[in-house]
């Protein structure tokens, strides 16, 4: 089975969809996709390159993001993310990573996931 190691790249495709745009999102006025919509994008791809090779049990969670957000987007572009794991220090995971529309690079930057047990991580969160 394959293991978690530097080098380790996912790549994930979506279409932009309205929701995402930034005047419905709340982060501007503007009609073109979102600041935090590409966040959450580069999120998801950092979280599926790494997450079929945790323990049973086990999830990520986001404790840091770098980003630039470098071109605006419109609605139903094709928008493709690219994760990398870069560097594992104990069950801190560092990604690099890039958003690309049709026309080129919209996005780029590092985020930082924390390797967690689910329930756990649940249990200690104060209600
Ligand atoms: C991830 C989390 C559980 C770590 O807390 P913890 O288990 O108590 O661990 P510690 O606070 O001892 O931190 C462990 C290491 O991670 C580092 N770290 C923790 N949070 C960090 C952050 N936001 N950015 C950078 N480093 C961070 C600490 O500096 C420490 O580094 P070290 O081992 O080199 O000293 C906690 O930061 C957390 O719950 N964050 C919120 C995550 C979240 O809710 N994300 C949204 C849902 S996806």
């Amino acid at each position: 089975m394959e293991e978690l190691k530097i080098g380790l790249i996912k790549k994930c495709k979506r279409e932009v969809k309205r929701e995402e745009l930034a005047d419905k999102v709340g982060s501007g006025v503007l009609k073109v996709y979102s600041t935090p919509s590409m966040i959450a994008f580069m999120e998801y791809t950092s979280e599926e390159c790494v997450n079929p090779l945790l323990e049973e049990g086990e999830t990520t969670v986001g404790i840091a993001v770098d980003i630039k957000h470098i071109k605006a987007t419109l609605v139903a572009k094709k928008v493709e993310c690219i994760s990398e794991l870069i560097e594992i220090d104990g069950k801190k995971l560092k990604f690099k990573l890039t958003v690309s529309d049709e026309d080129g690079k919209i996005g780029i930057g590092n985020h930082t996931r924390f390797i967690v047990n689910s329930k756990e991580f649940m249990k200690k969160i104060k209600k």
